[in-house]
Protein backbone atom coordinates (compact mmCIF):
# COMPACT_ATOMS: atom_id res chain seq x y z
CA UNK A 1 0.00 0.00 0.00
CA UNK A 2 1.52 3.45 -0.79
CA UNK A 3 1.80 6.17 1.70
CA UNK A 4 -1.01 9.19 1.97
CA UNK A 5 0.73 11.86 0.32
CA UNK A 6 1.31 14.94 3.37
CA UNK A 7 -0.94 18.21 2.91
CA UNK A 8 1.00 20.46 1.53
CA UNK A 9 2.08 22.92 3.75
CA UNK A 10 0.58 25.79 1.49
CA UNK A 11 -2.71 26.02 -0.89
CA UNK A 12 -4.01 28.49 -3.69
CA UNK A 13 -6.76 27.46 -5.23
CA UNK A 14 -8.33 29.27 -8.14
CA UNK A 15 -6.71 32.74 -7.25
CA UNK A 16 -8.15 35.51 -9.15
CA UNK A 17 -6.78 39.07 -8.58
CA UNK A 18 -8.35 42.06 -10.71
CA UNK A 19 -6.60 45.54 -10.99
CA UNK A 20 -9.48 47.91 -12.59
CA UNK A 21 -10.26 46.03 -15.73
CA UNK A 22 -6.86 44.32 -16.09
CA UNK A 23 -7.24 40.44 -14.46
CA UNK A 24 -3.37 40.29 -13.05
CA UNK A 25 -4.18 36.49 -11.80
CA UNK A 26 -6.99 34.30 -13.41
CA UNK A 27 -7.69 31.15 -11.45
CA UNK A 28 -4.29 30.13 -10.26
CA UNK A 29 -3.73 27.01 -8.47
CA UNK A 30 -0.38 25.82 -6.35
CA UNK A 31 0.23 23.55 -3.74
CA UNK A 32 4.16 23.84 -2.26
CA UNK A 33 5.30 20.89 0.35
CA UNK A 34 6.62 21.38 3.60
CA UNK A 35 10.27 21.80 3.42
CA UNK A 36 10.73 22.57 -0.29
CA UNK A 37 12.14 25.02 -2.33
CA UNK A 38 9.47 25.65 -4.89
CA UNK A 39 10.23 28.28 -7.49
CA UNK A 40 7.69 30.23 -8.89
CA UNK A 41 8.90 31.07 -12.46
CA UNK A 42 7.68 32.99 -15.73
CA UNK A 43 7.73 35.81 -18.24
CA UNK A 44 8.03 39.57 -16.96
CA UNK A 45 4.60 40.72 -15.90
CA UNK A 46 3.01 36.99 -15.75
CA UNK A 47 1.86 38.14 -12.15
CA UNK A 48 4.46 36.49 -9.80
CA UNK A 49 5.33 39.22 -7.36
CA UNK A 50 1.38 39.68 -7.64
CA UNK A 51 0.39 36.22 -6.43
CA UNK A 52 3.42 36.76 -3.76
CA UNK A 53 1.35 39.68 -2.33
CA UNK A 54 -1.52 37.58 -2.14
CA UNK A 55 -0.05 34.40 -0.09
CA UNK A 56 1.50 37.36 2.32
CA UNK A 57 -1.51 39.01 2.73
CA UNK A 58 -0.12 42.74 1.25
CA UNK A 59 -3.31 41.99 -1.65
CA UNK A 60 -6.83 40.87 -0.85
CA UNK A 61 -7.19 38.45 -4.12
CA UNK A 62 -10.89 39.50 -5.88
CA UNK A 63 -11.53 35.81 -5.69
CA UNK A 64 -10.07 31.76 -4.22
CA UNK A 65 -8.88 30.64 -1.49
CA UNK A 66 -5.76 30.11 0.61
CA UNK A 67 -4.64 27.62 2.83
CA UNK A 68 -1.32 27.46 5.00
CA UNK A 69 -0.97 24.92 7.28
CA UNK A 70 -4.22 23.34 7.17
CA UNK A 71 -5.50 27.20 7.92
CA UNK A 72 -7.62 29.29 5.86
CA UNK A 73 -5.87 32.76 5.96
CA UNK A 74 -6.93 34.77 3.05
CA UNK A 75 -8.52 38.02 4.49
CA UNK A 76 -6.16 37.70 7.55
CA UNK A 77 -4.25 40.74 6.43
CA UNK A 78 -0.32 40.89 6.48
CA UNK A 79 0.39 40.45 9.95
CA UNK A 80 -1.74 38.32 10.68
CA UNK A 81 0.06 35.72 7.88
CA UNK A 82 3.30 36.18 9.38
CA UNK A 83 1.91 35.21 12.79
CA UNK A 84 0.49 32.48 11.25
CA UNK A 85 4.29 31.76 9.68
CA UNK A 86 4.84 33.28 6.50
CA UNK A 87 7.82 35.76 5.78
CA UNK A 88 8.94 37.34 2.59
CA UNK A 89 11.57 39.30 1.47
CA UNK A 90 10.79 42.13 -1.17
CA UNK A 91 12.19 42.48 -5.02
CA UNK A 92 13.30 45.85 -3.85
CA UNK A 93 15.60 45.66 -0.82
CA UNK A 94 13.60 47.62 1.87
CA UNK A 95 15.81 48.49 4.98
CA UNK A 96 15.13 51.50 6.91
CA UNK A 97 17.94 54.25 6.79
CA UNK A 98 18.74 54.90 10.19
CA UNK A 99 18.92 51.59 11.39
CA UNK A 100 21.49 48.90 12.74
CA UNK A 101 22.01 45.74 10.86
CA UNK A 102 20.90 44.65 14.20
CA UNK A 103 18.30 46.70 14.40
CA UNK A 104 16.99 45.77 11.35
CA UNK A 105 17.06 41.62 12.14
CA UNK A 106 15.26 42.62 15.22
CA UNK A 107 12.10 44.45 13.29
CA UNK A 108 11.60 41.03 12.55
CA UNK A 109 11.19 39.43 15.56
CA UNK A 110 8.26 42.03 16.33
CA UNK A 111 4.96 39.62 15.77
CA UNK A 112 7.05 38.04 19.40
CA UNK A 113 7.49 41.69 20.88
CA UNK A 114 4.22 43.17 20.50
CA UNK A 115 2.72 39.67 22.21
CA UNK A 116 3.95 40.52 25.21
CA UNK A 117 4.15 44.47 24.57
CA UNK A 118 2.73 45.50 28.21
CA UNK A 119 5.43 43.33 30.26
CA UNK A 120 8.14 45.26 27.59
CA UNK A 121 6.59 48.92 28.62
CA UNK A 122 6.67 47.89 32.12
CA UNK A 123 10.34 46.32 31.78
CA UNK A 124 9.61 43.21 34.00
CA UNK A 125 12.66 41.15 35.01
CA UNK A 126 10.89 38.56 32.53
CA UNK A 127 9.88 40.93 29.72
CA UNK A 128 14.12 42.05 29.62
CA UNK A 129 15.18 37.91 29.45
CA UNK A 130 13.04 38.08 26.45
CA UNK A 131 14.80 41.22 24.70
CA UNK A 132 18.23 39.25 25.76
CA UNK A 133 16.97 36.47 24.26
CA UNK A 134 15.58 38.25 21.02
CA UNK A 135 19.10 39.92 20.45
CA UNK A 136 20.98 36.32 20.92
CA UNK A 137 18.32 34.90 18.26
CA UNK A 138 19.39 37.86 16.14
CA UNK A 139 22.99 37.41 16.41
CA UNK A 140 22.89 33.64 15.90
CA UNK A 141 20.96 34.87 12.79
CA UNK A 142 23.44 37.19 11.44
CA UNK A 143 25.91 34.62 11.28
CA UNK A 144 23.61 31.94 10.13
CA UNK A 145 22.96 34.72 6.96
CA UNK A 146 27.28 34.33 6.60
CA UNK A 147 27.07 38.02 7.84
CA UNK A 148 28.46 37.71 11.63
CA UNK A 149 28.33 39.77 14.77
CA UNK A 150 30.78 42.16 13.50
CA UNK A 151 28.43 43.87 11.13
CA UNK A 152 25.85 44.18 13.65
CA UNK A 153 26.33 47.76 14.34
CA UNK A 154 26.91 49.13 11.15
CA UNK A 155 24.32 51.03 9.72
CA UNK A 156 22.19 48.15 7.52
CA UNK A 157 21.54 50.51 3.79
CA UNK A 158 25.31 51.02 4.42
CA UNK A 159 26.11 47.60 3.52
CA UNK A 160 26.89 46.11 -0.25
CA UNK A 161 23.55 44.72 -2.07
CA UNK A 162 24.51 41.30 -1.55
CA UNK A 163 24.69 41.89 2.26
CA UNK A 164 21.68 43.84 2.58
CA UNK A 165 19.72 40.90 1.00
CA UNK A 166 21.34 38.89 3.64
CA UNK A 167 20.18 41.38 6.39
CA UNK A 168 16.92 41.01 5.11
CA UNK A 169 16.57 37.08 4.99
CA UNK A 170 17.81 37.55 8.93
CA UNK A 171 14.88 39.64 9.55
CA UNK A 172 12.80 37.89 7.21
CA UNK A 173 13.88 34.54 9.54
CA UNK A 174 13.69 35.93 12.79
CA UNK A 175 9.86 35.93 12.78
CA UNK A 176 10.41 32.10 13.11
CA UNK A 177 8.56 31.17 9.97
CA UNK A 178 7.34 27.65 8.79
CA UNK A 179 7.80 29.24 5.39
CA UNK A 180 9.91 32.06 3.45
CA UNK A 181 8.88 33.96 0.37
CA UNK A 182 11.71 35.47 -1.82
CA UNK A 183 11.39 37.72 -4.52
CA UNK A 184 13.90 37.87 -6.77
CA UNK A 185 16.52 37.79 -4.03
CA UNK A 186 19.66 36.81 -6.87
CA UNK A 187 18.26 40.18 -9.05
CA UNK A 188 21.81 42.49 -9.27
CA UNK A 189 24.16 40.25 -8.00
CA UNK A 190 27.01 38.54 -9.30
CA UNK A 191 27.71 34.94 -10.20
CA UNK A 192 29.82 34.31 -6.78
CA UNK A 193 26.70 36.35 -4.91
CA UNK A 194 24.18 34.25 -6.48
CA UNK A 195 25.55 30.79 -5.34
CA UNK A 196 26.45 32.32 -1.80
CA UNK A 197 22.93 32.78 -1.57
CA UNK A 198 21.74 29.87 -3.60
CA UNK A 199 23.69 28.34 -0.91
CA UNK A 200 21.88 30.21 1.86
CA UNK A 201 18.48 28.83 0.26
CA UNK A 202 19.50 25.70 1.25
CA UNK A 203 20.60 26.11 4.61
CA UNK A 204 17.23 27.53 5.01
CA UNK A 205 15.72 24.15 3.70
CA UNK A 206 17.60 22.17 5.65
CA UNK A 207 16.12 23.97 8.92
CA UNK A 208 12.87 22.44 7.60
CA UNK A 209 11.43 25.94 6.70
CA UNK A 210 9.87 25.69 3.13
CA UNK A 211 10.75 28.13 0.68
CA UNK A 212 8.94 30.30 -2.50
CA UNK A 213 11.66 31.66 -4.82
CA UNK A 214 10.99 33.59 -7.64
CA UNK A 215 13.62 33.73 -9.88
CA UNK A 216 14.49 34.68 -13.70
CA UNK A 217 18.00 32.80 -13.83
CA UNK A 218 17.15 29.35 -14.87
CA UNK A 219 20.19 28.01 -13.87
CA UNK A 220 19.86 28.75 -10.55
CA UNK A 221 16.19 27.94 -11.18
CA UNK A 222 17.28 24.19 -12.24
CA UNK A 223 19.83 23.25 -9.39
CA UNK A 224 18.16 24.80 -6.62
CA UNK A 225 14.28 24.48 -6.44
CA UNK A 226 12.75 20.90 -5.95
CA UNK A 227 9.74 21.81 -7.45
CA UNK A 228 8.68 24.85 -10.00
CA UNK A 229 5.12 26.65 -10.89
CA UNK A 230 5.07 28.20 -14.34
CA UNK A 231 2.91 31.64 -14.71
CA UNK A 232 2.03 32.84 -18.02
CA UNK A 233 -0.67 35.98 -18.65
CA UNK A 234 -1.91 35.10 -14.83
CA UNK A 235 -2.44 31.39 -15.20
CA UNK A 236 -0.23 28.48 -14.40
CA UNK A 237 1.02 27.16 -17.75
CA UNK A 238 2.94 24.27 -16.09
CA UNK A 239 3.81 22.63 -12.81
CA UNK A 240 6.02 19.91 -11.65
CA UNK A 241 9.84 18.86 -11.24
CA UNK A 242 12.02 21.28 -12.52
CA UNK A 243 13.88 19.35 -15.56
CA UNK A 244 10.55 18.35 -17.09
CA UNK A 245 9.12 21.47 -16.71
CA UNK A 246 12.09 23.35 -18.46
CA UNK A 247 12.25 21.09 -20.92
CA UNK A 248 8.17 21.96 -21.48
CA UNK A 249 8.09 23.06 -25.14
CA UNK A 250 5.38 25.47 -24.01
CA UNK A 251 7.35 26.39 -21.35
CA UNK A 252 9.99 27.24 -23.75
CA UNK A 253 7.79 29.15 -25.98
CA UNK A 254 6.66 31.67 -23.14
CA UNK A 255 9.32 32.14 -21.21
CA UNK A 256 12.92 30.93 -21.79
CA UNK A 257 12.61 32.53 -25.41
CA UNK A 258 12.28 36.07 -23.18
CA UNK A 259 14.00 35.12 -20.62
CA UNK A 260 15.85 37.80 -18.63
N1 LIG B 1 -1.06 47.51 -8.08
C1 LIG B 1 -1.26 47.26 -9.36
N2 LIG B 1 -2.17 47.97 -10.08
C2 LIG B 1 -2.39 47.70 -11.39
N3 LIG B 1 -1.77 46.76 -12.09
C3 LIG B 1 -0.84 46.03 -11.44
C4 LIG B 1 -0.53 46.25 -10.06
N4 LIG B 1 0.45 45.36 -9.69
C5 LIG B 1 0.73 44.64 -10.79
N5 LIG B 1 -0.03 45.05 -11.85
C6 LIG B 1 -0.04 44.45 -13.19
O1 LIG B 1 -0.29 43.06 -13.03
C7 LIG B 1 0.47 42.30 -13.96
C8 LIG B 1 1.34 41.32 -13.19
O2 LIG B 1 2.41 42.03 -12.54
P1 LIG B 1 3.45 41.35 -11.55
O3 LIG B 1 4.35 42.43 -11.04
O4 LIG B 1 2.74 40.50 -10.58
O5 LIG B 1 4.28 40.41 -12.55
P2 LIG B 1 5.65 39.65 -12.34
O6 LIG B 1 5.46 38.31 -12.96
O7 LIG B 1 6.05 39.71 -10.92
O8 LIG B 1 6.65 40.52 -13.21
P3 LIG B 1 8.26 40.78 -13.07
O9 LIG B 1 8.94 39.49 -13.41
O10 LIG B 1 8.51 41.82 -14.13
O11 LIG B 1 8.52 41.27 -11.69
C9 LIG B 1 1.25 43.30 -14.79
O12 LIG B 1 0.51 43.56 -15.97
C10 LIG B 1 1.32 44.51 -13.90
O13 LIG B 1 1.45 45.68 -14.66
Amino acid sequence: MRAPTPAPLLEARRIVVRFGGLEAVGGFDMAVARGAIHGLIGPNGAGKTTVLNVLTGFIRPTAGELVFDGEEIGGLGVHGVARRGLARTFQNIRLFGVMTVLESVLVGGHLHFSASAPALLFGTRRSRGAERAMVARAHELLDFVGLGSSFADRVATTLSYGHQRRVEIARALMSAPKMLLLDEPLAGMNAVEKSEIADLVRQVRAQGIAVLLIEHDMQIVRSLCDHLTVLEYGKRLADGLPEAVLADPAVQAAYLGRAR
